[in-house]
């Protein structure tokens, strides 16, 4: 069924346009959502009576085939650089494919949305069709579930990478992660976690064998972050270097936001053979 036609049968949603993408919006009595169809990129989500849960870079290009800055991008088949083959686009091609929508569901304080995206023959040897699944009520809760198809076994990277606005970045940390293991990119050395993270300069770390819940506390409030399914949390902020010279983000922005992703990436992406499934689950609150 198309895009226009589930909406039809669905109250609350409609179909806009930004720049070259479609978004899919739901104005519910319980929520807002913006939804780039591209990607599968839940941009905005605001809670009734509360702000924005995630954060969408002012900056934000939105063009075919290009990374959005914001919201929740879907890293898969792998995460970062591809390991192996150079020309593969960053954090895979899953946030710059175009998604299908295949149902909304409209129940009395939430929605469910299903997406699949089939694997692309241009970047072999993935072979899985993804699936997300959005329910969007008081919290936000994403599921993602791939079965690999391939007869040769294969290793998938997967990260759901949150954009959350914190009113100052140096004013911002997370708990839930002290005593962990991380790799830290920007030195490419190992660590411990001790205590909360904080920031200062340029953070991009791998955290390893991380069950459960992160919070992340800022001026006037606490997003909660929990998991089921994904053994790393990736914390990110690039610092005013960094940030300043990246066009969808800039000089005045670099500091608003934080990233809390959940993944599988490094030694705790999955192996699967054929008929194998992976699911990872996220919810993201406010408490
Ligand atoms: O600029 P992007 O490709 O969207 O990546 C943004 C960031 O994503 C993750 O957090 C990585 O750990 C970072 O190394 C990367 O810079």
């Amino acid at each position: 069924m198309s895009l226009q036609a589930l909406i039809e049968s669905s109250p609350y949603f409609s179909i806009t346009n930004e720049g070259e993408l479609t978004l899919l919006t739901m104005n519910a009595p319980w929520g807002q959502a913006v939804i780039s169809t591209q990607g599968a990129q839940l941009l905005s989500y605001i809670p009734a009576d509360q702000t924005d849960l995630l954060w969408l870079s002012p900056n934000a290009k939105f063009a075919k085939g290009k990374a959005i800055r914001g919201g929740i991008p879907i890293c898969w088949p792998w995460f970062g650089a591809h390991d192996g083959e150079e020309k593969y686009p960053a954090h895979g091609y899953a946030r710059t494919s175009e998604w299908q929508c295949t149902q909304i569901q409209v129940f009395e304080h939430q929605a469910k949305i299903n997406w699949t995206l089939a694997s692309n023959p241009a970047y072999p040897p993935y072979a899985s069709n993804m699936e997300l699944e959005m329910t969007l009520g008081e919290d936000i809760l994403l599921q993602v579930r791939f079965t690999h198809t391939g007869e040769i076994p294969e290793r998938y990277g997967i990260a759901l990478h949150s954009y959350f606005p914190v009113t100052s970045i140096n004013q911002t940390s997370i708990s839930g992660l002290n005593g962990k293991m991380y790799f830290d990119k920007t030195n490419s050395s190992i660590q411990k976690q001790i205590g909360d993270v904080s920031f200062s300069g340029e953070v991009d770390r791998v955290y390893k064998d991380v069950k459960g819940e992160c919070v992340l506390n800022t001026n006037n409030q606490r997003i909660q972050i929990s998991s089921l399914g994904f053994q790393n949390a990736i914390v990110w902020n690039p610092g005013e270097q960094l940030g300043s010279s990246m066009g969808d983000i800039g000089p005045d922005h670099w500091d608003s936001f934080a990233c809390v992703e959940n993944g599988n990436i490094q030694e705790h992406s999955p192996m699967l053979i054929k008929g194998e499934q992976f699911v990872g689950t996220i919810r993201i609150a406010r408490r």
